[in-house]
């Protein structure tokens, strides 16, 4: 048996595999709240994600009727980006700055520029730094908490926070290490030289953790731990990853050839590469795979947030929601919704608001609010798909996860958008299956075992063909008609970002 982890920003979600037989035998999950504040401000206590970890552990344990003793592994998927700051005695020093956390985002315009700018950070670090990505946090925790950041003595992200927890470690792997800002994709190190820029002391490159390769274990759970949880203290902890690049596991997309789209608090669209082939293209983060090799991937950070202000400003529960999207035509009657609540990463309008497009007395309905804000959050999407397109990854079909793939309606939506075929896998919480595949993974090398993950991926991953959904020729249109609005009213309204130069620079 082996547990899988996705801390993600809305909650934690637990499952349990029997790696043996493939089967998930139960599933639990319980809520995170966030701290908002000015100026884009997101964190959250880390305290609630080790709280929901043993609540939605339990709970799954539950629903399978087995006890904790037989877990073997477990892999622990997160939110990727956060910054987690611990002093030397291992306390955590202020609450966690999340990937949607846009307070930083003048010390990320100053790193960037220091990198030399868009090329000067593909060329260095693989990645263009975006606001939310980790490093420009370190400057603002230096600028504005200077008392907690000299005491700062390990940088950690979510689930490395999360494994140091369970083990005592500090850690990291490549995937979610890719993401922080501080790390150069191509060669698979930590940046030093970029945490000295920030702070000369050489107190940030003294904490960083110790990088370890995908199938390598942290360790083992500690006893005391182990023992208050009802868990096997046996059990291994893999390395775990962000939470796209176990979603990426938890759907098989360990080969070149697939897109997964992740429609949670974030919407992500990534595929794998074999190669560390860096786009020039700067919204394409050509992050590591937690699985050995690249995972290109495109994030927009407005999408269930969105629907979910929509939802409660018009008192709807999903089903009502649901019911006035379907009255409404595709396009809204020409109602648009740019869903920028957050700021916004792709594309790159880190300080933008939203902003509603088209109203007249006839169109100003609740259906036309509710699929306006729906299509703007999937636009999103499209355009970023778009990107991954031109920068040559193709794939037949999409596989949709997330808590947003549970709807059929946005299912169908997303087939017309993209003008692709969807699917879901029958797990939609890929990711915390992820986390359970690579624990199950690593559990296998370290018993020599022969299981490979990509056998472990066919045994435990299986297509829901109940979900499929393919794009119909009408709406493909009318969607085309109404994206290029779409993109008109963002250049229009916000600017154009920076023109998609195709090329690629050194692979
Ligand atoms: N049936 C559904 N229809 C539409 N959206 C849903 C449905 N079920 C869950 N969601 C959305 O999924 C969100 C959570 O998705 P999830 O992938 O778990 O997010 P995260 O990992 O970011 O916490 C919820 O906030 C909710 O808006
Ligand atoms: O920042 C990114 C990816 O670069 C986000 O995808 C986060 O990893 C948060 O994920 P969810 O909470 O939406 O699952």
């Amino acid at each position: 048996m082996f547990l899988g982890i996705d801390c993600g920003t809305q909650g934690t979600k637990a499952l349990l595999l029997d790696a043996a037989s493939g089967q998930v035998l139960g599933q639990g999950s319980a809520g995170h709240e966030l701290i908002s504040g000015p100026n884009g401000r997101r964190e959250q206590h880390v305290e609630q994600w080790t709280a929901a970890f043993e609540a939605a552990t339990a709970a799954a344990l539950a629903e399978a009727g087995v006890t904790g003793d037989q877990v073997l592994g477990i892999g622990v998927s997160g939110q990727q980006h956060g910054l987690v700051t611990l002093d030397r005695d291992g306390q955590v020093l202020r609450p966690a700055k999340l990937w949607c956390d846009t307070e930083s985002a003048e010390e990320n315009q100053r790193l960037l520029q220091w990198l030399g700018g868009e090329r000067g950070s593909l060329e260095r670090l693989g990645v263009v730094i975006a606001p939310g990505y980790t490093v420009s946090k370190l400057l603002w925790m230096k600028e504005q908490h200077p008392r907690l950041f000299e005491r700062i003595a390990h940088i950690l992200l979510p689930h490395d926070y999360l494994n140091y927890w369970l083990t005592g470690r500090c850690c990291s792997e490549y995937g979610d290490a890719s993401g922080t800002g501080y790390f150069d994709v191509r060669t698979r190190r930590w940046d030093r030289e970029i945490l000295r820029h920030i702070d000369a002391s050489g107190r940030l490159e003294a904490a960083l953790p110790e990088l370890i390769a995908p199938d390598e274990a942290v360790g083992r759970l500690r006893p005391e731990l182990a023992h208050r949880l009802g868990l096997n203290p046996d059990a291994i902890v893999s390395g775990g990853g962000g939470d796209n690049m176990m979603g990426a596991i938890g759907t098989a997309n360990i080969r070149p050839g697939a897109i997964t789209m992740s429609l949670g608090t974030s919407g992500t669209l990534y595929a794998f590469a074999e190669e560390p082939r860096i786009s020039q293209q700067p919204a394409v983060a050509t992050f590591c795979s937690s699985s050995g090799g690249w995972l290109p991937l495109i994030c927009t950070m407005n999408l269930t947030n969105a629907n979910g202000a929509i939802r409660d400003l018009l008192q709807l529960d999903f089903d009502q929601f649901n019911v006035l999207v379907a009255q409404a035509p595709i396009g809204a009657e020409g109602v648009t919704l740019l869903p920028f609540l957050n700021g916004e990463r792709v594309p790159a309008l880190p300080q933008a608001t939203a902003s509603l497009h088209g109203l007249t007395a006839d169109n100003l309905t609740r259906a036309n609010l509710c699929r306006a804000v729906l299509e703007g959050v999937t636009f999103g999407l499209r355009y970023g798909l778009d990107l991954l397109r031109k920068n040559g990854i193709r794939s037949e079909r999409i596989q949709l996860i997330g808590g947003g793939a549970k709807n059929p309606q946005w299912r169908q939506i997303v087939a017309d958008m993209m003008a692709t075929p969807v699917v879901c896998t029958t797990h939609s919480e890929a990711a915390a299956l992820g986390g359970a595949i690579q624990a199950a993974w690593c559990h296998a090398r370290q018993s020599d075992s022969h299981a490979s993950l990509a056998a472990l991926c066919e045994r435990c991953i299986s297509i829901d063909e109940a979900t499929a959904v393919e794009p119909e020729a009408d709406a493909v249109q009318a969607y085309e008609q109404a994206y290029r609005r779409y993109r008109e009213l963002v250049i229009a309204t916000y600017g154009q970002p920076t023109p998609p130069d195709l090329t690629t620079v050194t692979p």
